[in-house]
């Protein structure tokens, strides 16, 4: 301190001094105190340093952790998102999937309940028709009683129209004769030079004329005799505008007959050119003898009968009628087989015979039958039959034929035992069917035949041998005769004379026949001729004749016309006795 009180410089300084170096001091402190602090930050340091080179190793390995964890984050995160994407899609066709459900469900419900309501229409109208059906039933079973009585009136009333139908044929005679006048011809208008114009219109002029269905008048008007109006009488006349048809319709009913049991022969009789073979077979060109059905109104006879035949049959149990057929010619006396074959298979005309059998019935021994099926198959055959037919020309035609053309349809009927037929019509087999309308056709027979057995056959063999034990023959003649003629009127001679020679000979062994029946003669001249002989089993009693008188119209034929004329007229005398119905069966293999 400064003397006077006041402090000296020094002394702050010193002051100053000490407190410099007393912060100095402490300042050291501090810097030895940091020092220190510091040698334990870098022990620390070190060993933290230490630590930092091991965590460096583990921040490596945790690194390359990290990094593979987040290798694997990023694949699982894409595999997520793939995932959440499937998962959408999954969702969404789930969704879809619900609402097709729901849409199916939605649908099946629908149709559920229309199925428902179908079954249930269905089921009420089963039951509708079950109802129906019963009432059905009950109709059914009252009509088929109805049905049975009917059918068993039908019987009777078929019996009775065949005892109706036979009687009438019988009323009408078993011998008819039915005349036919043809149209004028433009060959009964030529002649000669050597005719006058004067006998030319005369010989032209219509003589023969049909005045009703029943009566033919002929105006006789010879040189040097009176005009005498002759009338003659037959069971049907035809005049020249009557069809083919119109002939039929009055030969049919004779088909029935046949089938009933009957014999039957259908002949047309007349001079050469008057229609015989027209009215038989139809219209025949030069050079052609074809039976055609494509002329069908042209048809003869033969053709339509053949027809009806099979209709009648085709009305009959299937399997119980065939028919054979035969055609032969009687020429010269002799009798050819116009079926024959040779080796070839080729047709030609065999000479066979006639001959009477035990049973009395004419048969031609080895003769050629052959079976057909339908109209259209015999036509055939009658056709091959036909272009072997000897035809010359005459004066008259050119296309005359020389023989007499006999078609002979054999009708085969199976006769069966008739008590194998049960009581009703329904439920019976065919066989009892056939047996049945065997019993109706054929009743007599099948008891006078004793073709009753006196057991039902208990098997089918059995049934079928009784079936094949008997038969029933009925026979269809058709006969083209050759025409009766005056010799001057055919002008032929030589061979053609003796031609003509035997078919007058043969037509008046046929005239002969008939009137030896018509005079009930115990000996009837049947085998006078090989053409009587042939046709024994058809005229005569047990059978029905039909005769076409065919006749020309003009002047020129007259004598001819009144010849043909006079023979019906004799065959129409025949006494009109009831027919026997064939009543014997004949083994199938007798021809
Ligand atoms: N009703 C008729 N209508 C039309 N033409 C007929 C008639 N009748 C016969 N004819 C014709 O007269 C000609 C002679 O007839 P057809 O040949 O049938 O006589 P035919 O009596 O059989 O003679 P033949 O005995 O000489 O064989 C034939 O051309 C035939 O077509």
């Amino acid at each position: 301190m400064r003397p006077g009180g006041g402090i000296s410089p020094s002394f702050v300084a010193q002051q100053r001094i000490r407190q410099l170096e007393q912060k100095l001091r402490a300042k050291e402190e501090r810097i030895v105190v940091l020092e220190t602090e510091n040698a334990l930050l870098h022990l620390k340091l070190a060993e933290f340093r230490g630590l930092i080179g091991r965590d460096t190793n583990e921040v490596a390995q945790l690194n390359f952790v990290h990094d593979k964890q987040q290798n694997l984050c990023r694949s699982t995160s894409s595999i997520i998102i793939q995932v959440y994407g499937a998962i959408q899609r999954l969702k969404r066709d789930l969704k879809n999937l619900h609402a097709f459900a729901l849409e199916l469900s939605r649908d099946f419900q629908h149709q559920y309940k229309n199925s428902l309501y179908q079954v249930l229409t269905a089921v009420q109208k089963i039951q509708l028709q079950n109802e129906a059906l019963q009432t059905f039933q009950t109709k059914a079973f009252d009509l088929k009683q109805s049905l049975q009585e009917v059918n068993e009136r039908y019987q009777q009333e078929k019996q009775k129209r065949k005892i109706l139908h036979n009687s009438l044929i019988e009323l009408r005679g078993n011998i008819r004769v039915h005349c036919r006048i043809r149209p004028l011809l433009p060959f009964d208008t030529a002649f000669g030079h050597s005719v006058s114009q004067d006998w030319h219109r005369k010989l032209s002029e219509k003589v023969a004329h049909a005045t009703d269905d029943e009566t033919v008048l002929v105006k006789c008007n010879r040189p040097g005799h009176t005009l005498i109006n002759k009338t003659f009488q037959f069971d049907r006349v035809y005049s020249a505008a009557e069809s083919q048809d119109a002939v039929f319709a009055d030969v049919a009913p004779l088909l029935t007959s046949l089938l009933d049991g009957y014999n039957v022969c259908i002949m047309a009789y007349g001079q050469t050119g008057s229609g015989k073979t027209y009215t038989m077979l139809g219209p025949q060109s030069e050079d052609d003898v074809t039976l055609s059905t494509e002329d069908e109104p042209e048809l003869g006879i033969i053709p339509r009968a053949t027809e009806e035949v099979f209709r009648l049959i085709s009305e009959k149990p299937p399997g119980s009628h065939w028919v054979e057929v035969s055609v032969v010619e009687v020429y010269n006396n002799e009798i050819f087989d116009l079926l024959a074959k040779d080796s070839c298979g080729r047709v030609f005309g065999v000479k066979r015979d006639v001959i009477t059998t035990k049973e009395g019935k004419s048969d031609v021994p080895l003769l050629t039958y052959e079976t057909v099926e339908n109209a259209l198959e015999f036509l055939q055959l009658v056709d091959k039959g036909l272009q072997l037919r000897v035809k010359h020309p005459t004066l008259v035609h050119a296309h005359s034929s020389r023989s007499h053309l006999v078609v002979t349809l054999t009708i085969t009927t199976k006769a069966v035992s008739a008590d194998s037929f049960a009581p009703l019509w329904t439920d019976e087999q065919p066989s009892q069917k056939l047996s049945k309308e065997l019993f109706c056709t054929f009743p007599q027979q099948m008891k006078d035949d004793k073709l009753i057995f006196p057991s039902r056959a208990s098997s089918p063999a059995q049934f079928e041998s009784v079936e094949k034990l008997k038969h029933i023959k009925t026979k269809l003649q058709l006969v083209d005769l050759a025409g009766s003629e005056c010799v001057g009127m055919s002008g032929v001679t030589g061979v053609a004379l003796r031609e003509t020679s035997f078919i007058n000979r043969s037509l008046s062994a046929l005239s002969d026949v008939l009137g030896a029946i018509a005079e009930q003669r115990s000996h009837i001249p049947y085998r006078n001729s090989k053409l009587t002989h042939l046709l024994q089993d058809s005229i005569g009693g047990n059978a029905k004749l039909l005769v076409m008188l065919c006749i020309s119209p003009c002047q020129k034929y007259l004598a001819e016309s009144l010849q043909s004329l006079g023979f019906g007229t004799r065959a129409r005398q025949v006494q009109r006795g009831q027919v026997k119905k064939r009543n014997l069966p004949v083994s199938s293999k007798s021809k």
